[in-house]
């Protein structure tokens, strides 16, 4: 089984520090980790050297599977929009493999366009997509790639309310089927708590906290990282949920 364990882990940008000091216990195949915090906490920058796309401090201990490497589906994916969504998908799926496509690749991309509800977008351009189709079919290409560590940037942003619920689900439910370690970075915080495993905090390139979301997620700690004042509902044997009720610094405005 796959484990990711960060110990140390630092990124600078020049002189700026933006990450220090980044220590997790294993993080486990299976699991959902929701990685949230507010905007430049280094969420981003955390995934890009996770992906071994940056180099840093510390040390990325990926164990129980000889070259396996973390899949990345970066926050602003671009898009060639000369392809199909579905030859999207193909190479995709043959990224680093051979180029041969066989009965198997194509199940798997029938799998992926069928559990991401994107059937009839298949022979559309990307070009031609919206925003919100775009992320979907980002994620179809990652998803195609069979990955066992999976780092999403943001992966519902673009999404509707019903596609939101729908993608969340279904990485939860493949984390558990097909064992993968999947990150996402959330804003959502109530996606957080419904949806995560486990939740990391990160504000200013530092760990703030790390573990089960109605431990994590409490008031005081929306209250330092967010610079909100809110209360957590529903926790008693129910689905916890954040009500912001306004600003720390003014209280008083909605
Ligand atoms: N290529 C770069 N060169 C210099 N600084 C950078 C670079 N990329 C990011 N940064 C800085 O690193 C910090 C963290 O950025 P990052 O994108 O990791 O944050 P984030 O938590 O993902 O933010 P958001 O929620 O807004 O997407 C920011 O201050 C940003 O300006």
């Amino acid at each position: 089984m796959v484990t990711l364990q960060l110990s140390c882990v630092g990124v600078r940008y020049g002189q700026r520090e933006i990450l220090a000091d980044i220590s997790t216990p294993p993080l486990h195949a299976g699991e959902v980790i929701a990685v949230i915090g507010p905007n430049a906490a280094g969420k981003s920058t955390l995934f890009r050297r996770i992906a071994g796309l940056l180099a840093g401090a510390g040390e990325i201990r990926i164990t129980g599977r000889a070259g396996c490497r973390p899949c990345y589906l970066p926050q602003d994916a671009a898009t060639n929009a000369v392809l199909t969504v579905y030859e999207s998908i193909v190479l995709a799926r043959k990224q680093g493999s051979s180029w041969r496509v066989g009965e198997r690749d194509l199940a798997a991309i029938d799998a992926v366009l069928h559990d991401l509800e994107i059937e009839h977008l298949a022979f559309r351009g990307l070009g031609e997509l919206s925003g919100g189709q775009r992320q979907l079919v980002s994620i179809a290409q990652t998803l195609v790639r069979a990955p066992q560590i999976l780092l999403l940037d943001e992966p519902t942003s673009a999404l509707d309310l019903h596609r939101q619920f729908e993608v969340l689900s279904l990485l939860k439910r493949l984390a558990r089927e097909r064992r993968i370690c999947v990150l996402a970075s959330l804003h959502d915080i109530n996606q957080a708590l419904r949806f995560a495993d486990r939740v990391m905090v990160l504000a200013g390139g530092r760990l703030k906290a790390i573990g089960v979301p109605r431990e994590v997620i409490t008031t005081a700690l929306l209250g330092e990282v967010y610079d909100i004042t809110a209360r957590i509902e529903g926790g008693d044997g129910g689905m916890p949920y954040v009500v912001v009720e306004g600003s720390s610094r003014s209280p008083s405005a909605a």
